[in-house]
């Protein structure tokens, strides 16, 4: 595992999102990323901020097992999840071209939220965030979204869209955070840190 910025890691990013890479050197905090697998499924009666909280969790405590595993150097782990909420529905990411035309036809001309979670877990202490934007999107007309689809774009994406990408033409308001869109609130990333990095070490 190499350092995947010039700065001394600050912690394991438990994420095979390049977006949430990107979005951590941004703002220059030093980490490593490690690999871990999780089942997102929704369970029966789960609402959408309980969901979002769960997947985080389990992202993280995922690599925090692993670090401990490995006896890699103790820091903290971030996990992190994001889902787009129309109707009280978690519209999670695409499985092929008739889902995402599906959910990309249900945020045409409407206001969705995006929730991203995040959790920050380091020996005994787990310390987690939510964060919900509204998201605004104009009319889009049919042609219009096939061509998104063929443009690879909505695959991996929670929404079947990308507001740093192409999918930015479609919006017409945003209240909330930015990154947090992208698939990481910097902000109570960086309170979160502070925070779990002031605690006592377990003994
Ligand atoms: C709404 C939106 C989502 N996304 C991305 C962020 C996330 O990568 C993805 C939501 O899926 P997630 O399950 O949150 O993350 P992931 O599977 O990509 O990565 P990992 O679980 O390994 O951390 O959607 C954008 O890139 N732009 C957007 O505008």
């Amino acid at each position: 595992m190499s350092p995947d910025t010039a700065n001394k890691a600050r912690l394991y990013l438990a994420s095979q999102s390049p977006r949430r890479a990107e979005l951590l050197e941004q703002v220059a905090l030093g980490f490593e990323k490690i690999s871990v697998d999780t089942d997102e499924s929704v369970l029966a009666g789960e609402s959408p901020q309980d969901y979002v909280q769960r997947v985080a969790i389990a992202k993280a405590q995922a690599g925090l097992a692993l670090v401990e595993q490995q006896g890699l150097s103790p820091l903290p782990v971030l996990g992190a999840d994001t889902s787009v909420i129309i109707d009280g529905q978690i519209l999670g990411k695409p499985r092929d071209r008739d889902h995402a035309l599906a959910m990309l036809g249900q945020l045409s001309g409407s206001t969705h939220q995006v929730m991203s979670a995040i959790c920050l877990c380091y020996q005994q202490c787990q310390e987690t965030a939510l964060s919900i934007t509204r998201v605004s999107f104009r009319h889009i007309e049919p042609d219009e979204l096939e061509q998104y689809w063929l443009s690879g774009e909505p695959l991996g994406k929670a929404g079947a869209y990308a507001i740093q990408g192409r999918g930015a033409l479609f919006v017409e308001n945003i209240e909330g955070s930015y990154s947090a869109v992208v698939g990481l609130p910097l902000l109570e990333t960086g309170q979160l840190l502070q925070k779990i990095e002031q605690l006592e070490p377990y003994e």
